[in-house]
């Protein structure tokens, strides 16, 4: 029987809200969800269940832990596209457009990552401020610094974060030229930060292959970064036609390809592990070919504002069947909060409709899939994370919609869909109590020891 197979760590009983491949928005009221010892949901069933439950998996009654009237849980939130050592100068320096920007301001931040206490200060701080919003599963650039990056790993698995973790590569960039790689230094640090990384077996934090973007990227190293990719069965993340400009730019320095899109697919680096961030100006021909390789889209809607890049037409995309999750692409978005990635999709969601009244909006719980289970699925983590379904990790964050300071009101006549929806647009994490991975719970902070 099931109850031969794994210990019950912790049950909770309460309210739990999360998406589905059905429904964007399941409301599960006084259930009860029990985690094992592995860190897995073993059951989530109505409470009235709870004595043959308790018989079954052999917890004792007592242990049940009872939520809040008004607190729920939901999954925990995924941010596929964040630039961990671009926090330093989060919310400053977004007057200029994207390859100015990247010169002026990013090249020469990245490059003190070069400095592993430096890297340290930077990356504890991030790891912790995503978490404490909620961020249970980070999708990271680094550096190009390969013992930084493993640092980075190394952080997000000692605080508990689910993370897949990218050293840069680029042996492309004129503007600073102390800040690039040749090929092949770019190719063996790879190979050493992979291998590395996987033989620390961190359960959570996993290495993915990350060229920068094509135009920071030779032909030779595209081609050699697919073939890492490849021969280890690894994520690969990077950009693609995030402004105009830089669509222009790859125009002139991949002449023979037919798409920007076509540049990843014909470098191997397009495969159903792959996340790209943007795709604000993507040709529905070059969506087709996202759909066809499972190829995934990060959207960043606060960076593509903040730095004037373009609008993605979420819907669009969905329609053309594309896995998309949200990322705050910190530091050209200026939040690390998944919430305001949620709340800039609708905005970005609503400008789209008044340039265009055809345009069909996307709804709030829609957009709550989409930075839950929708991440997961466009990290090909939806095995592991994403909902409460039995037999994943218990990934969740405790709402309290009644913290003392609270950035928003509850009232008698509000029902859990409607206090979802408050916390969605307006709380912050003052209202996320507690948050857990794999069943660890992860914030508040242990104290150090
Ligand atoms: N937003 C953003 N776009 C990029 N394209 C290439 N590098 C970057 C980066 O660091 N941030
Ligand atoms: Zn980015």
């Amino acid at each position: 029987m099931a109850s031969d197979k794994v210990q019950i760590a912790q049950v909770y009983r309460g309210t739990f809200v999360h998406s589905t491949q059905n429904a964007p928005l399941e409301i599960l009221e006084d259930r009860i969800l029990g985690v094992g010892t592995d860190g897995k949901i073993s059951f989530i069933e109505p409470a009235e269940k709870t004595d043959s439950l308790s018989a079954i998996w052999r917890f004792q009654i007592s242990e049940v832990q009872q939520l809040g009237p008004s607190e729920f849980f939901m999954p925990g939130l995924i941010d596929t596209h964040i630039h961990a050592a671009q926090y330093c100068f989060m919310g400053t320096a977004l007057d200029l457009p994207l390859l100015q920007w990247l010169e002026t301001y990013t090249f020469p931040e990245e490059y003190k990552f070069r400095n592993l206490d430096y890297s340290e200060n930077v990356y504890t701080k991030v790891v912790e401020r995503t978490l404490s919003n909620g961020t249970t599963t980070a999708c990271y650039f680094a550096s190009i610094y390969t013992d930084s990056s493993l640092l980075l790993g190394e952080i997000a698995a000692k605080f508990g974060q689910r993370a897949l973790v990218g050293k840069v590569c680029m042996d492309v960039n004129d503007s600073l030229k102390v800040y690039r790689e040749t090929t092949e230094q770019s190719r063996e640090e790879t190979d050493r930060f992979i291998n590395e990384l996987l033989r620390r077996n961190y359960p959570l934090v996993k290495p993915i292959v990350t060229p920068r973007f094509a135009p920071s990227c030779t032909s030779d190293l595209l081609r050699q970064l697919g073939e890492i990719a490849e021969n280890n069965d690894l994520h690969v993340q990077s950009h693609i036609s995030e402004t105009k400009d830089e669509m222009s730019l790859v125009e002139t320095m991949f002449p023979e390809s037919q798409s920007y899109t076509d540049v990843y697919l014909e470098h191997g680096l397009l495969t159903s592990k792959t996340v790209m961030a943007h795709g604000c100006h993507l040709t529905d021909d070059e969506l087709v070919i996202f759909r066809d390789t499972g190829a995934s889209i990060a959207h960043c809607p606060n960076s593509n504002i903040s730095l004037c890049s373009g609008m993605l037409d979420v819907r669009n995309v969905l329609n053309k069947k594309v896995k998309l999750g949200l990322g705050t692409d910190v530091a050209g978005g200026c939040s690390v909060s998944m919430l305001d990635a949620i709340r800039r999709t609708m905005e970005t969601s609503k400008a789209l409709k008044i340039n265009n009244p055809q345009h069909e909006c996307l709804r709030i719980d829609e957009v709550f899939r989409l930075a839950t289970l929708g991440g997961s699925q466009a990290l090909s983590l939806d095995k592991e994370t994403g909902n409460f379904e039995v037999g994943k990790d218990f990934d969740a964050l405790r709402i309290d919609p009644t913290a003392s300071e609270s950035p928003f009101d509850v009232f008698s006549g509000d029902d859990i869909e409607i206090i979802l929806e408050k916390f969605l647009y307006l709380g912050d994490d003052r209202n996320i109590r507690e948050v857990f991975v794999a069943g660890r719970r992860v914030v508040p902070f242990a104290e150090p020891v």
